[in-house]
């Protein structure tokens, strides 16, 4: 018999006669693989759960506990979703129009982690503003945060970045490290405990898959090396979504999560004002402003009605706050800049006799 503890469970009052609890380690489709004392499991949803469209929040996914009927020779059927420690969840524009937020449903993508990695390089991109923007989801998420610098060998010195992280959130661990040498992996073990989940956060090419591999070669490493006094144990890592390492954290890795990983206001923007941005090729000037140029399409449009004003001054307020996020990253990143621009902005005021409106 396995026990489910070492997936993190923590046993509940009353489990009522007949159903096992499981952690769901898959989710394809509506397929779900749930690891239980008796073994993985392939398990579907009880219909209840479909019955009420409200409930879709509690469908089960990667990383929850549940109570399933146990089938010896299919599959089981899942009847409840336990409480959530915490999670991660994102819009579900599914079968709607993006951008109106009445439409927009919440989905659950990984749920009871204890710790979120936010992963971020320490070369070309490196930007507080962004873990700072990563670090609001997660501590909404109930979970506790933790920044990975990584790539640590690419850049001369990484004690500045370090701590312009560590003075900008000095309530939150931060640590540079290098998956291709080791350098600094060592600090991450506190986190790396049996039992314990951790989910990987940041945008793509920062690394995610580097630090994994890493982890897990560390880990097997380890294990071949108590494998030699003591014969005993085999390690398996399977690709689930949740996967066990060898050192008996778990690691979450969903489709969902890189989804949330990939956020990045500029993308986001693009990916719901398509209907505003597909006038900007008509305009006469490749670089029109849409302020009153000649020949402008989207002044046009609406004009004659066919783009929504809101649409407009939604997209154009967005603008306004992706620009001032990415100033105020350089504001954290480059405080010498940052005199500079006020010394200049100041001028400028002056010249002007007050702040322009
Ligand atoms: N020099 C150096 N390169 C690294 C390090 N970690 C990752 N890389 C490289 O960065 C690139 C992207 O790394 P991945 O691990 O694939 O990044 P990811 O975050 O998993 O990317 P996605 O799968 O797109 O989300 C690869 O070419 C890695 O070899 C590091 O510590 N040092
Ligand atoms: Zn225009």
């Amino acid at each position: 018999m396995m026990d489910l503890k070492t997936y993190g469970y923590t046993e509940i009052e009353a489990i009522p006669d007949g159903l096992l609890p499981g952690r769901v380690t898959e989710l394809r489709r509506e397929r779900f693989t749930v690891m239980t004392e008796r073994g993985e499991v392939t398990a579907v949803l009880k219909g209840a759960f479909y019955h009420n469209v409200e409930m879709r929040v509690d469908f089960p996914c990667v990383g929850d506990f549940v109570l399933l009927y146990y089938n010896e020779s299919g599959d089981s059927l899942i009847v409840t979703v336990l409480p959530r420690r915490s999670k991660f969840s994102r819009a579900d524009y599914s079968g709607h129009a993006v951008g109106y937020a009445k439409t927009v449903r919440e989905q659950v993508v990984a749920t009871n982690f204890d710790y979120v990695f936010i992963l971020s390089s320490l070369n070309l991109d490196f930007n507080v503003t962004r873990i700072m923007r990563y670090l609001t989801q997660v501590r909404q998420s109930g979970s506790q945060p933790v920044v990975i610098l990584t790539k640590a060998d690419l850049v001369e010195d990484y004690t500045l970045p370090l701590a312009e992280v560590t003075q900008s959130i000095p309530d939150v661990p931060v640590h540079a490290i290098c998956s291709h040498t080791g350098q600094g992996m060592n600090e991450l073990s506190p986190y790396l405990m049996p039992g314990k989940t951790v989910v990987f956060l940041g945008m793509s090419g920062v690394g995610k898959s580097s630090l994994l591999n890493a982890l897990i070669e560390q880990d097997v490493m380890r294990v071949q090396a108590i494998r030699e006094v003591d014969s005993r144990g085999r390690h398996t890592t399977t690709h689930r979504q949740l996967f066990m390492l060898p050192s008996g954290t778990m690691v979450i890795d969903t489709p969902g999560m890189r989804e949330l990983g990939l956020f990045d206001a500029g993308e986001g923007i693009r990916a719901s004002f398509t209907d505003v941005e597909e006038w900007f090729p008509q305009c006469r000037f490749t670089d029109c402003r849409h302020q009153g140029e000649p020949g402008c399409a989207v002044l046009a449009a609406l004009a004659d009605g066919s783009l929504p004003r809101e649409r407009w001054v939604y997209y154009v307020a967005q603008q306004h706050e992706h620009k001032y996020v990415q100033d105020k990253t350089s504001y954290l990143i480059n405080k010498r800049a940052r005199k500079k621009t006020i010394a200049m902005s100041s001028k400028q005021t002056k010249k002007n006799g007050g702040w322009k409106k």
